[in-house]
């Protein structure tokens, strides 16, 4: 194992009954990356976002996070990657502060909620509930509650669908202050373009495999037919190709 590695993902399989979601998936994650997951509706990202982030068990196989086994439950990791909600009926009813009062308080850390609100320039939004923010502010404050216990390890599933270029051009360079910190950050999205743009590798899942894994840039160039984009590598490796047309 890569002595760099902060993720180590080894052989990883999960079943949701008889739907084997995940299929011996391994990578690992080097500090400071930035790592993208792509792949089609179902195949398994958000997935294995779970089981990064302790949320899930695997079945087989071994995932350490900051070289510790995420199955222990080892409250120590817990204190050390980001806490991310895709659905925030909680989060929702709360003001930008008081939800970050709440997120900080769940920690042993002395944090600075009025750092962060700064940080993230949401001075002028702190007091407004979270439901009333609009898109590319609300997946502001998202990200400042996930980063609010200054985690080295940040999961990110899918921030960015549903916000204009200009929000989302905002949040990458969020993205980007945060990996400058050396932070390590994971994250999905189908939006190829941001993908190719600010990842540093990108893992492509298909029917929960991980059938590629690499640079962007190279990627592309190791396509067989000499695609030049990222959406050539996503048709390439993510949709399933099957006799006769495209599997849909
Ligand atoms: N809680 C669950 N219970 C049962 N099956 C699930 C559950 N969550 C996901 N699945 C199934 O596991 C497979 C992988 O789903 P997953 O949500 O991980 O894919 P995804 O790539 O994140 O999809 P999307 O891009 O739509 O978010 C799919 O077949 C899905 O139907």
């Amino acid at each position: 194992m890569d002595e760099q590695a902060v993720i180590q993902v080894n052989a990883v399989s999960k079943c949701y009954g008889e739907n084997k979601a995940i299929k011996s998936v391994s990578f690992q994650v080097k500090r400071g990356e930035l790592f993208g997951l792509i792949g089609r509706h179902g195949s398994g990202k958000s997935t294995l976002l779970e089981l990064l982030m302790g949320h899930r068990l695997p079945d087989e196989g071994t995932i350490k996070v900051l070289g510790v086994d995420v199955k222990g439950g080892n409250s120590a990791l817990k204190e050390n990657i980001s806490i991310f909600m895709q659905s925030t009926s909680l989060v929702d009813k709360l003001t930008v502060r008081e939800a970050l009062h709440k997120f900080q308080s769940f920690f042993h850390q002395d944090l600075k909620t009025e750092g962060v609100i700064e940080q993230f320039g949401l001075s002028a939004y702190a007091d407004k509930e979270v439901k009333r923010l609009s898109g590319g502010l609300r997946q502001k404050a998202m990200l400042a509650i996930a980063v609010s216990n200054d985690p080295q390890v940040v999961f990110l599933d899918e921030p960015t669908t549903g916000l204009d270029a200009a929000a989302k051009q905002e949040y990458w360079k969020m993205l980007s202050a945060l990996k400058m910190q050396g932070k390590t950050i994971i994250i999905n999205s189908h939006d190829m373009s941001e993908i190719y743009s600010h990842c540093d590798r990108v893992g492509v899942m298909r029917t929960g495999q991980l059938v590629a894994c690499n640079k962007p840039r190279q990627l592309i160039d190791e396509l067989p037919y000499g695609g030049m984009t990222m959406e050539a590598v996503y048709m390439h490796y993510a949709i399933h190709e099957v006799e006769g047309g495209v599997e849909v």
